[in-house]
């Protein structure tokens, strides 16, 4: 009780965020975003590498947040005092002819460290996990925090939040609407054919059946797009660092109260077979609120639902042996 007065009372006067992997492709921007937020006073920065400078660089941004900087193998759990928020995106990105779950071998280790850091230092806050493979990182994440005693699934996050905000930004473009009004719901996962943008559930929206297909196709893929044209310099990092800012201050207010918080994320629930799927969720004052229903899936949308529902199964399943077998 009193923890949760002490929690409550440092959020009055703002949140802690912590960013892990905060010097990297997406860490830096994203840091810098999340920098500007009034509900943040104070901003921990971890990464293995290089933290000191980034840290020391945003310091000098004139918003209120404080900036810590922390550095090296093994110093998590010192980042990670009193944060409320943790945002991760540490692990290695993709290079062209790779898929998501290439990584795996990489980055499941990186993410059951982290998460064993944050259930050492602060078991209460919210995980904000980016790194890939979301359909098996988000798994493991919470397998490590089950085997120490410490998971609530109203607290862990995989951030899909740039499928939304691509999805949103090709509609816009496809039909001629003004993006900042243009709203899709992406439900699924975070890789490939396992991302389903419900088109047919945008009001007024009006496509040809080769549209649907060529839009579904290109919001799934939207990551290899990026991965291509940077051609081995790695991936998405700035449209992840808007979309992981996005997310987060959304997190945020609704933390601190604000209603009707609703945003698309790959929590764990019952809605499907698969343990953790993506759909529209409330967001309130303790993490996840009310998890929504989809709703009514065209026949286009149904067949892509069923083929995905087997990927994503595997891939949790996956992260959870890496768990079980570690
Ligand atoms: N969820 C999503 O929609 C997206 C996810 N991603 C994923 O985000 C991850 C990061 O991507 P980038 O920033 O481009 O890569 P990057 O290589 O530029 O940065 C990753 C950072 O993580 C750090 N790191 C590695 N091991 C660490 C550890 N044990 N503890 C703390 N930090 C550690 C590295 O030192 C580096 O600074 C990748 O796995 C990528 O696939 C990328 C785009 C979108
Ligand atoms: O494509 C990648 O590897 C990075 C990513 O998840 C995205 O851009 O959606």
């Amino acid at each position: 009780m009193f923890r949760r007065l002490l929690v409550q009372s440092r959020r009055r006067h703002g949140s802690s965020v912590a960013v892990l992997g905060a010097a990297g492709g997406i860490g830096q921007p994203l840091s810098l975003l999340i920098k500007q937020s009034p509900l943040v006073s104070e901003l921990s920065l971890y990464d293995v590498v290089n933290t000191p400078g980034v840290a020391a660089d945003l310091s000098h941004c004139n918003t209120p947040g404080k900036v810590r900087a922390t550095v090296g193998e093994g110093k998590a759990v010192e980042a990670l005092q009193g944060a409320d928020v943790v945002v991760i995106p540490a692990g290695v990105p993709r290079k062209p002819g790779m898929t998501r779950d290439d990584l795996f071998n990489t980055n499941a280790k990186i993410v059951a460290t982290l998460a064993e850091a944050c259930g050492t230092a602060c078991p209460d806050a919210c995980f904000l996990v980016i790194s890939n493979p979301v359909n098996s990182t988000v798994p493991i994440f919470a397998e490590t925090l089950k085997k120490m005693g410490v998971y609530d699934k109203k607290r862990l996050f995989g951030v899909t939040t740039l499928d939304v905000v691509r999805a949103q930004t090709f509609v816009a473009e496809n039909q001629g609407t003004d993006v900042a009004t243009t709203k899709v719901d992406v439900i699924g996962g975070h890789a490939g054919t396992t991302i389903l943008p419900l088109l047919s559930q945008i009001p007024g929206a009006k496509f040809s059946d080769d549209d649907v297909k060529a839009l579904t196709r290109r919001v799934q893929f939207g990551g290899d797009e990026v991965v291509q044209a940077k051609d081995g310099a790695g991936s998405a990092t700035l449209s992840m660092a808007y979309a992981g800012a996005h997310f987060t201050f959304r997190l945020l207010d609704a933390l601190n109260g604000a209603p009707n918080v609703t945003e698309c994320t790959f929590v764990e629930n019952d809605l499907t077979r698969a343990p953790f799927f993506s759909t529209p969720v409330t967001l309130g004052k303790h993490g996840v609120d009310t998890i929504h229903p989809f709703g009514t899936l065209s026949a286009f949308e149904q067949d892509n639902f069923d083929a995905m529902l087997p990927d994503l199964l595997a891939q949790a399943e996956k992260g959870i042996a890496f768990v079980k077998n570690h």
